[in-house]
């Protein structure tokens, strides 16, 4: 990858789509045709903001592996490969691997028994939150920290409660100020998180510079950030947002 390229690392829905996992939400029937519309519409977002899009090679027959982002987490240039929480969702690794492969960035893994999501990871500057929770456990975290502790960057764990990921509950917004949902996460051990107008604005992820990528289904949180003075470019994710997905899911971002 060379130096200055802003990469958008994402993997395309399969036919089985609605068999993806769901545990904190009751189960809806998912339209394959639709989802495949609106990933076209988010990697179009993206491609927009100037990121090139980067492709997993899509596997039918792993349902929730299009949410891409639990898979893999890209600190400067380490790429972590994870190891879910979800033992049905593992073996998505192997493709995603092979993407970063191609992209010449460094590999380290987390390894049994621990276990880590990509979703329960918010990096912010250079702390690092690890939302402990149903997917990711001590070791996980611990694991983390020992990798990305040399690159700088201080490892900080999170309790969640209620909520798939870290990220279901809290992102950050492009000054790196906190916002979701206070009541999910251990706020004890988090700077303010500034609470939001509906769940799924929960949800940001920057692009680059003021502008943020938000789900259509949180109008007011995106009024609201508006009214902060930041771009907001709303993407309908609902589809995912059945299967507890959400916009940061759906990409790994790489490069600054
Ligand atoms: C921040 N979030 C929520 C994520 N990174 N991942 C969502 C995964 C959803 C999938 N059906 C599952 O249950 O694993």
């Amino acid at each position: 990858m060379p130096p200055g390229d802003r990469v958008a690392l994402v993997r395309r829905p399969g036919p089985r789509l609605e068999d993806g996992l769901v545990t904190h939400v009751r189960r809806r029937p998912v339209d394959a045709a639709l989802a495949a519309r609106q990933h076209a519409a988010y990697r179009d977002a993206l491609a927009r903001s100037g990121r090139r899009i980067h492709e997993v090679a899509p596997d039918d027959a792993l349902p929730d592996a299009v949410f891409v982002e639990d898979a893999l987490v890209v600190c400067d240039r380490l790429a972590i490969l994870t190891r879910s929480g979800a033992p049905r969702r593992r073996a998505e690794v192997a493709g995603v691997e092979r993407a970063v492969a191609a992209l010449g960035l460094e590999t380290a893994r987390i390894e049994a028994p621990a276990t880590l999501d990509g979703g329960d990871v918010l990096q912010v500057g250079a702390t690092v939150y690890v939302g402990l929770g149903g997917r990711t456990d001590g070791r996980g975290a611990a694991a983390l920290r020992a990798l990305l502790e040399p690159l700088g960057r201080t490892v900080v764990p999170v309790r969640t409660h209620g909520v798939l990921h870290l990220k279901s509950a809290v992102t950050a917004l492009p000054d790196g100020t906190l916002i979701g949902r206070p009541d999910a996460v251990d706020t004890a051990v988090l700077p303010p998180v500034r609470a939001v107008a509906e769940e799924t604005g929960a949800h940001v992820l920057p692009l680059g510079g003021d502008e943020v990528l938000i789900g259509a289904s949180a109008p007011r949180t995106a009024a609201d950030l508006r009214g902060l003075g930041y771009r907001t470019r709303v993407v309908d994710i609902g589809e995912f947002e059945k299967l507890e997905g959400c916009v940061t899911c759906l990409s790994v971002l790489v490069g600054a």
